[in-house]
């Protein structure tokens, strides 16, 4: 099919249209019959190394079938929480496990409390609420282990025993892999217990227990979410019209893909998409950076080196107005469930066009020992090199905030180059220091991301230190005003958010990347500083 943006596929409720010339890389993908071998599970796409892990991890493909079984139990749960008054969902959890549901929230408005942080002030704000008493948790963790979603829990514990809730373990509901440490805990103390596919990787678990347990119990329709998704899978397999075909070819076009909303009814995919991109592409030196936009006008959208893409509910193909000069790159239209099954099956083909393993993340770990090491031995000790009003500036020669910020672009502009803002705050509490990002993105033709701490180290993080080692890393971190103890823990959430920020640095440093830390004295007054710092660069 032809349009004015070049080409435009469209099939099971999903329409990809682009103008990049991709039509090499999807004939390719199309005529080695690439799409009904992913469908098929064929584990072999990715090459001999990938071959043991791709094994196991192929199940998203049709485990929204096996979802179904979900749909019955989670419509009675929901109705037993609200005959005990329980009408807020609170999810810990982190990457993989929390970003999905997070996107179906936004987008159907469900108002669940995402809780993937490690900062005081969010975890104190949310257990501290008054809504505790209405409240059930739901705890996400594939592996069962992360230290950041075991440490919430620990804190709601605590939280529902202060408030005199003694009966907590029925307002738990744990959603993990089939034998992890999660499924003991869950039958020791009779918390619910909703096990997920385990051969299906957290990044592609959206339409698994990990997506649709929280989800469905805040009042989502998932049996929607699974047919859209089904109606995309029926017809992904053939030689005809594929749009997940043309979004993978895309996706491999370039070294950078921005994403913004549409505007048109799906709320924060791109937030989803980085993780599954960064984490799955962001290796051997190579693969896509992601980058998330605040909307479709934002700074940085556009450039030779990226392919600016947007998502959007709309069933025309195209987002209303606009003229063809002011199109992006690539335009997905469709429902939510058709969209994540489309970003999965596309990533899997980006994986075996550029030639990379999209189901390990062999990167990650190497933060996390850093991190463990930290907690046990205690924080390095590093001073500031200067002090700027309510800032202290690490690793630069510079004596101001904006001379510090001036250093770190100075190669902003070399081949490939991106900057990587990394703010280890409170993403609710501390949102306007995000700004950052477009003040920069407009003073800078690089690429630049925006991540929360440790959020981002679950996606982003893994390109940064498997992918291009191009990244110019800016961190930020804060003072901290009440801390908050994990129970039965040697350590509190600000040493464990110290610990992460600080091993971080250690696994960036390693890499001799240029990196830069903003430590706010006082968080208000140095996001306040730091925003004017910025917009006195040129
Ligand atoms: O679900 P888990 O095992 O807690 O892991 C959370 C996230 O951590 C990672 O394993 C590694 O960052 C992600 O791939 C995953 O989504």
């Amino acid at each position: 099919m032809s349009d004015p943006m070049g080409k435009m596929e469209a099939a099971g409720g999903l329409a990809v249209t682009t103008g990049v010339d991709v039509n090499k890389a999807v004939e390719a993908l199309k005529s080695e019959g690439i799409p009904a071998k992913v469908l098929a599970k064929d584990a072999t796409l990715w090459g001999p190394e990938a071959e043991a892990e791709a094994a196991i991890r192929l199940g998203w493909v049709d485990t929204f079938e096996k979802s179904k079984e979900l749909i019955a139990p989670l419509a009675k749960l929901r109705a037993e929480f609200g005959e005990q008054g329980i009408d807020h969902i609170a999810l810990c959890g982190m990457g993989g496990s929390s970003l999905a549901p997070e996107v179906i929230s936004r987008t159907l408005d469900l108002g669940i409390s995402v809780l993937d942080t490690t900062d005081p002030g969010q975890i104190l704000a949310e257990i501290g609420e008054e809504s505790l008493r209405r409240t059930a948790v739901v705890v996400s963790s594939k592996s069962g282990g992360t230290v950041e979603t075991d440490s919430q829990r620990r804190a709601f514990e605590a939280a529902f025993k202060g408030v005199g809730i003694t009966d907590f373990a029925g307002r738990f509901v744990f959603v993990t892999d089939p034998g992890s440490r999660l499924v003991e805990l869950a039958t020791e103390q009779g918390s619910h217990l909703f096990e997920a596919d385990e051969t299906v990787g957290g990044r592609y678990s959206a339409l698994t227990a990990f997506g649709l347990v929280p989800t469905a119990l805040a009042g989502a329709d998932i049996a929607e979410l699974i047919e859209q998704a089904e109606a995309l899978a029926a017809s992904a397999t053939g030689e005809g019209d594929n749009p997940a075909v043309v979004l993978g070819a895309v996706i491999a076009a370039r070294p950078t893909i921005t994403i913004a909303d549409d505007g048109t009814g799906i709320v924060g995919l791109g937030d989803w998409a980085e993780q599954l991109i960064a984490e799955s592409l962001g290796k051997d030196g190579k693969g896509t950076l992601p980058v998330v936009l605040e909307g479709p006008a934002a700074a940085g959208a556009r450039g030779s080196d990226r392919v600016y893409a947007t998502v959007g509910g709309s069933s025309t193909g195209l987002p209303a107005g606009g003229s063809q000069l002011a199109m992006p790159d690539v335009v997905v239209n469709g429902p939510l469930g058709a969209q994540f099954l489309a970003w999965e099956l596309a990533t899997a083909y980006a994986g075996y066009l550029i030639g990379i393993d999209p189901f390990n993340q062999p990167n990650v770990t190497e933060s996390k020992e850093n991190t463990n090491r930290i907690l046990a031995d205690g924080l390095p000790d590093e001073r500031p090199t200067a002090v700027d009003g309510d800032i202290e500036i690490f690793g630069s020669h510079a004596k101001t905030v904006s001379g510090a910020l001036g250093e770190l672009l100075l190669d902003a502009d070399s081949k490939d180059a991106y900057v990587a803002i990394m703010a280890y705050l409170d993403r609710l509490d501390d949102a306007p220091v995000a700004q950052l990002r477009s003040e920069i993105a407009e003073r800078t033709n690089s690429p630049v991301t925006w991540g929360w701490g440790p959020r981002f180290l679950h996606s982003t993080g893994q390109f940064h230190k498997g992918g291009r080692q191009t990244g110019l890393f800016l961190q930020i971190t804060g003072a901290v005003g009440q801390d908050v103890e994990v129970p039965d823990r040697e350590f509190t959430f600000a040493g464990l958010q110290a610990a992460q920020a600080a091993g971080d640095r250690q696994a960036l440093e390693s890499r001799e990347r240029p990196l830069v830390r903003l430590h706010l004295t006082d968080r208000k007054r140095g996001i306040t500083q730091l925003l004017h710092a910025v917009r006195e660069l040129s």
